[in-house]
C-alpha cells in the first residue's frame, strides 16, 4: 500500500512499466515547501535521497522544471546530479540565456524598482529572463493586492504575464513549461512523462501533457493535472513510489 488515492497509484504502476520514461517536477511548492525569503527554499527531507534513487533507474530522465534561473535552482535547491535542469519557466533549456534578453530585462528593472520599493516589504527578484515582483511578506494584504495589480497594467505586449503564489513576474519571453516539457520528452522520445506541479505556470504543463502521462497537482486550486496530492509530503510520497516501482 502506497497510501496514495488508489487512481494516482494505478497510474504510476502504468507509468513505471513503460520505457524511455521522463520524470519531471517543479521545485517551490512541490520539492520545497513555500518560504517567505526564497533563498530559503530547501528541497524537503528526503527528495534528494529520492531523486537519486530515480536517477539511477534505467532509461529514466529526471528534469526539473522551475520558474527559476538554472543558476538559483542549483544554488538554493543544493541538488546536484544528472538531471536536465529547465529554468526560467522553459526559457533556459540548453544553457544561459544569451545578453539580449538580459538588456530588456534591466529595462523592467528600472522601470518597476520605484514601484515596488513604495510597498513595503515587496520585492523585486530579477532573474535571468524576467522580474518578479514578491509580495508574500508583505503585511498589508490590500496594498500586496493593489501592487500586482499595477504591475500587471504596466505589462506592455511584448512581455509574457506568469503569476504565481504571491508573485507575479514579467518575462522578456514567451516560453512556458508545457512547451519546454514537450520538447524535452521529444528529445528522449519519452513514451511517457510524470509531472509534478503546484502553481499557476505548471498550468501549461498539465495541459500540453497527453493521456499516457502522469499529470499531478501539489496542493489546493483549480487544475487541469489529472491526480492531485495535498502538500509536499504527499509530492515526495510519489516520487518514492515511483522510484520502488521503477526498481531503482
Ligand atoms: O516554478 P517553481 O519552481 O515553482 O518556481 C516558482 C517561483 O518560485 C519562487 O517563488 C515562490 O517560492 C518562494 C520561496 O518559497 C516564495 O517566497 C514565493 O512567494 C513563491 O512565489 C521563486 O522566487 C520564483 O523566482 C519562481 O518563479
Amino acid at each position: 500500500m502506497s497510501g496514495l488515492p488508489p487512481d494516482l497509484d494505478a497510474a504510476l504502476v502504468a507509468f513505471g512499466s513503460r520505457r524511455p520514461l521522463l520524470v519531471a517536477s517543479d521545485y517551490d511548492g512541490v520539492l520545497a515547501r513555500l518560504r517567505d525569503d526564497p533563498s530559503a527554499a530547501v528541497p524537503e527531507a528526503g527528495v534528494a535521497e529520492v531523486l537519486a534513487r530515480l536517477v539511477d533507474a534505467d532509461r529514466v530522465t529526471v528534469a526539473l522544471v522551475s520558474g527559476r534561473g538554472v543558476a538559483d535552482l542549483r544554488t538554493t535547491s543544493g541538488l546536484s546530479g544528472p538531471f536536465r535542469w529547465v529554468g526560467s519557466h522553459g526559457a533556459e533549456f540548453d544553457g544561459p540565456l544569451t545578453g539580449e534578453l538580459a538588456a530588456r530585462r534591466d529595462a523592467l528593472v528600472t522601470q518597476l524598482a520605484p514601484v515596488v520599493a513604495r510597498v513595503a516589504g515587496a520585492r523585486l527578484e530579477v532573474k535571468p529572463a524576467s522580474v518578479a515582483v514578491h509580495v508574500r511578506p508583505v503585511p498589508d494584504r490590500v496594498a500586496a493586492a493593489a501592487l500586482l495589480d499595477e504591475v500587471r497594467t504596466l505589462a506592455d505586449s511584448s512581455l509574457t504575464m506568469k503569476p504565481g503564489k504571491d508573485v507575479l513576474e514579467l518575462a522578456v519571453t514567451d516560453a512556458d513549461k508545457g512547451s519546454a516539457l514537450l520538447r524535452l520528452a521529444g528529445e528522449l522520445g519519452a513514451a511517457a512523462t510524470v509531472y509534478l506541479g503546484d502553481d499557476v505556470t505548471d498550468e501549461d504543463a498539465f495541459r500540453a501533457l497527453g493521456a499516457s502521462d502522469v499529470t499531478i497537482k501539489v496542493g489546493d486550486g483549480e487544475t487541469d493535472a489529472r491526480h492531485r496530492v495535498p502538500d509536499t509530503a504527499g509530492a515526495l510520497a510519489v516520487l518514492e513510489r515511483l522510484a520502488d516501482l521503477l526498481d531503482a
